[in-house]
């Protein structure tokens, strides 16, 4: 008997999507799979396509040929269904100003449907790595890294099976960038499917453990890191075009 383990199961899953805005196709014929416990960075530079296929997979525009399946969900027929599976980290979070970060939590949670109670809110600010005494502070004079902070503590209660990131480490300092990459590795153990957009080639290198490059729209190549990515010779591959 062999004990190999079951492949853990595809949750998104686009194939052969193909993408519009007006009347020009943006993205073309994308397949790809990311798997529960998996981070797949997908790389590109201004213009590849990256935000119209984030668009995509919410259900905010549809395919125009070829299916994206969320756990099963088609978002282009049932984008409320798909998009209570996604946790969405836009580049820059907006969090209402006024409110604390427990609160905002809070009230995203209940826009959701849900009212966990205070210490799960605080429990999870603190998986989050935002420091205790900022909890109750209004986050009107957070840094860009508290605000991602308080919106991963979201993600991480809404316990979604899909977690998007759209350049999830621009604008953070490198202290930052690796209290978030931890983050992100927490997550994937917990079993979360994670796609990230990025520009940035050495910081998915990083923590993804696929590497797809889109250029003008089209899936180029998808390099595993594990297999020991020649970090360097992908830039200059892509370098110039898109992982600048
Ligand atoms: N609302 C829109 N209407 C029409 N065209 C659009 C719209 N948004 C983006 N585009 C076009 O779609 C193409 C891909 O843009 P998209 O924003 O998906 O790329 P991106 O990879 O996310 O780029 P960036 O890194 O600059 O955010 C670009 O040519 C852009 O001009």
């Amino acid at each position: 008997m062999t004990s190999a383990r079951p492949a853990p199961p595809s949750i998104l899953s686009m194939a052969s999507a193909s993408i519009d805005r007006g009347d020009r196709t943006i993205v073309h014929a994308l397949s790809l799979e990311v798997a529960a416990g998996e981070i797949f960075a997908l790389l590109g530079g201004n213009g590849a396509g990256k935000s119209t296929t984030l668009a995509g997979i919410m259900g905010f525009l549809s395919p125009s040929s070829g299916t994206i399946t969320i756990d099963g969900i088609n978002p282009a027929v049932e984008p409320e269904k798909a998009r209570r599976k996604i946790a969405y980290l836009p580049e820059n979070v907006a969090l209402y100003e006024h409110l604390s970060a427990v609160e905002n939590i809070a009230y995203f949670m209940a826009l959701a449907g849900a009212e966990p109670p205070r210490e799960e809110i605080g429990a999870a600010l603190q998986e989050a790595g935002l420091a205790t005494d900022a909890h109750d502070r209004r986050v009107a004079a957070f840094s860009k890294g508290m605000r991602q902070k308080v919106a991963i503590a979201l993600a991480l209660l809404r316990e979604t099976p899909l977690l998007l990131l759209d350049e999830p480490t621009s604008g953070l300092d490198p202290r930052a960038t690796a209290d978030f990459t931890a983050l992100l590795e927490q997550m994937r153990g917990k079993g979360r499917a994670i796609l990230m957009v990025t520009h940035d080639l050495l910081g998915a290198a990083d923590c993804a453990d696929r590497i797809g490059f889109l250029d003008a729209g089209r899936l180029v190549e998808i390099v595993t890191v594990a297999d020991g990515v020649d970090v360097m010779a992908l830039h200059r591959r892509y370098g110039e075009s898109q992982a600048a």
